[in-house]
Formats: structure tokens, C-alpha cells, sequence
């Protein structure tokens, strides 16, 4: 009854907001007239998106976060390190301007906006910036993309690890880097999250080159860390305090000897079966009370939906493997690998990481 009742109400918005009547209607209502303007805000980002993307390509591109950071700088001196005519960066400079990412003073000098100051101060959204010029490329024709299946395109070729086949999986030189920029922002939600105080021994799987662990040891000095990825990542890690175990998880047992295990952007990196194989993995390897911790951005996160369901939705189907799962299609999971009841860790920004743990009984 509710579901009946709640359909009508949706068609009675939709046409509402589609007849050009009550918009008219609408926009002469002061309070009408804001939510009219909101909707049709949202409806014009939606349009436009993609240029306010590359104006921010653009603008890492020609490296003004980093030449604007320091002290204002006037168009003309801008123009000379980014071989662009004057013209052509001043068009850039008023359309960065409008996205906040810069911001312009005095005697046609230029300064960072609000989200240009924040661009500079993080290597891993420069990372990212950087890196979408592939999901771009593949999200061109965004329906051959789905006809297709997924995979198949320049992201796919950036992360061999979700071929199975391809015989250079693991030479992850290019997403290791890629993965260790954007990991602080990701390791600060969950070391804010969750207790580690509580464990002796913290295994990383999927740990890249350790970048998670290089802060884990860093907050809690007394803890035994370890790292397990494939073997030619694993390789590479340099920490004097890590074990490294090098092997497949979509085929090996997991180390033994850690009371907790951490997943930190892995889970959504692949398709159910590897998934069902890897908790089940974890739960062997755990001892009795050990826990599992799963940390990444989920789908139907309130106040992230966006980042959960379509950007992650979009960017692993171009990927070739894996899926955005909401907590409920986790802990579902969990709990056919044998766990016991799940807990959930708030984080301060969801969009960028959920946390969930669970406990082998
Ligand atoms: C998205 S990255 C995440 C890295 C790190 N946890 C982080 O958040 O920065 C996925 C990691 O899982 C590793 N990986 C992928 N497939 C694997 C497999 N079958 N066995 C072991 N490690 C794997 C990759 O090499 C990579 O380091």
C-alpha cells in the first residue's frame, strides 16, 4: 500500500516539474521559486558537467594549482608557463574562477579560489585528475561502453590485476603510485573510524606498496603489520617493520598469525565470486575473535550516493570487474563467509570511505 501510494506521489512530481506551466507557476512563488531554481541548478550541472571537468583537467594540466600557490601572479606570466596565448589562459583563469579553483585580485593578478586551495594541498585528487583522462576517453561513447560489458578500454589497460589472464598482472608501477597519492585521504578516515589499538598484528591485503601501513605503524607504533599483494607489488615494498607475502588472492591462502585483516579498496574491485573466495580466505586465516575490516566507498551511502552508484558504478564497469555494494550487500556477504554479526565505524567523510568490521566467532 505504502509503495502504491508512494509511485502516485513520484508521477504527481514528475509531471509537476515537467509542464512548463507550473514551472512558470512555480518561479513566481518566493518559496517555489528557490526550490524551482535548485532543481533547474541541478538539472544545468548535470548538463554541463563534463566541461567543469576538464576546465579542472585543464587547469592541473597547465599546473596553475601549483604556480598560483605560492603569491598571485598576473595572466601574462601565467600564459608564458603554460605556452598558452594570454587569451586562451584568461578564458581558462574566468572559467576556473566561476568553479572556485581560482580567483581573481588587483592589477589582473590571480590567486587559488576556495577549491583550487584545496586541490593544491592534495596529491591524490592531482593524482586522480590526472588519471580520469582514461575513464574519459572510455565514457566518450558511454552506451558502447555498457553494450560492450565493460573493460575493453584505456582504464582497463591501467589496471591489469582485473584481467586474470593478462600475463603482466601485478607489474602495478603505474596504479601503486596512483593508489599510494590517494591513499592518505582514505588511511585518515579509517584510522579515525576504527580501534587498531585493540589488535596485535594487522595483516593489509591488497596492500599496495604500504602505504596504509607506513601511517597504521605510524599511529600505533607498537603494532606487528604486514602486507600481502601480488607478488611483483609486494616486491617493491621498502619498510623495514612490514612482512611481505606476495601471492594471488584470488588463488592462495592468506598469511596466518594477525588478529586483524584489513581490506582497504579491494572489495569493490571485484566480482562476486573472487569476493565470496577472498572473505572466506580472511576467515581462515583469522584466528577465533580476530577481525576483518573493510573500508571503501559504498553504494547507497547516504550523502555520497554519487560518489557510491555512479561514479564507482561507472568507473569499475569500465574497469572490467567489480561493483559499488551497499553495507547490506557486504555484511550479506560476510555472513556466508561465516562471520558473525557486523559493526559499522562512521567516518567523517563517507564519500571518500565507508568502514564496516566483522568478527570471526
Ligand atoms: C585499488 S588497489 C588498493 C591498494 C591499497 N589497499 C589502497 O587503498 O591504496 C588494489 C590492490 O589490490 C592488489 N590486488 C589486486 N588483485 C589481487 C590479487 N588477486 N591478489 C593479491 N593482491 C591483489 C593490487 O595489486 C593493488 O595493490
Amino acid at each position: 500500500m505504502y509503495d502504491g501510494w508512494r509511485e502516485r506521489a513520484i508521477g504527481w512530481r514528475n509531471r509537476a516539474i515537467a509542464s512548463p506551466r507550473f514551472r512558470r507557476w512555480a518561479q513566481r512563488l518566493p518559496i517555489a521559486r528557490s526550490v524551482s531554481r535548485r532543481h533547474a541548478g541541478r538539472l544545468f550541472d548535470l548538463v554541463a558537467g563534463f566541461v567543469y571537468t576538464q576546465t579542472l583537467a585543464a587547469f592541473v594540466a597547465a599546473q596553475l594549482h601549483e604556480l598560483l600557490a605560492d603569491a598571485p601572479v598576473d595572466a601574462e606570466a601565467l600564459a608564458e608557463h603554460a605556452k598558452l596565448p594570454v587569451g586562451a589562459i584568461e578564458r581558462l583563469l574566468h572559467a576556473a574562477a566561476a568553479l572556485e579553483l581560482a580567483q581573481p585580485l588587483s592589477n589582473g593578478r590571480w590567486t587559488l579560489g576556495p577549491a583550487g586551495a584545496a586541490l593544491a594541498g592534495d596529491a591524490g585528487v592531482q593524482a586522480m585528475v590526472e588519471h580520469h583522462a582514461l575513464l574519459y576517453a572510455d565514457l566518450a561513447d558511454p552506451l558502447a561502453l555498457l553494450r560492450r560489458g565493460g573493460g575493453g578500454g584505456a582504464l582497463a589497460g591501467f589496471w591489469h590485476y582485473a584481467r586474470a589472464d593478462d600475463p603482466t598482472r601485478g607489474e602495478g608501477g603505474g596504479y601503486s603510485a596512483l593508489m599510494a597519492a590517494s591513499q592518505p585521504m582514505v588511511a585518515e578516515q579509517l584510522l579515525d573510524a576504527y580501534r587498531f589499538d585493540r589488535h596485535r598484528a594487522v595483516l593489509d591485503v591488497g596492500g599496495g606498496t604500504g602505504a596504509f601501513t607506513r601511517q597504521l605503524v605510524a599511529r600505533h607504533p607498537r603494532l606487528g603489520v604486514g602486507v600481502f599483494d601480488l607478488p611483483d607489488v609486494a616486491a617493491r615494498i621498502a619498510l623495514p617493520d612490514v612482512a611481505t607475502h606476495g601471492g594471488d588472492f584470488t588463488r592462495d591462502a592468506l598469511p596466518e598469525g594477525y588478529d586483524c585483516i584489513t581490506l582497504v579498496r579491494i572489495v569493490h574491485d571485484h566480482d562476486d565470486a573472487v569476493v565470496a573466495r577472498l572473505l572466506a580466505a580472511a576467515h581462515r586465516a583469522l584466528p577465533p575473535r580476530g577481525r576483518l575490516v573493510i573500508a571503501e566507498p559504498m553504494a547507497n551511502t547516504s550523502g555520497a550516493r554519487a560518489m557510491g552508484d555512479a561514479y564507482f558504478g561507472w568507473y569499475l564497469w569500465a574497469m572490467g570487474s567489480g561493483r559499488p555494494r551497499s553495507r547490506e550487500m557486504l555484511e550479506g556477504m560476510l555472513c556466508d563467509a561465516g562471520f558473525a554479526a557486523t559493526q559499522r565505524h562512521a567516518t567523517a567523510l563517507p564519500l571518500i570511505a565507508s568502514v564496516i568490521s566483522t568478527r570471526r566467532e
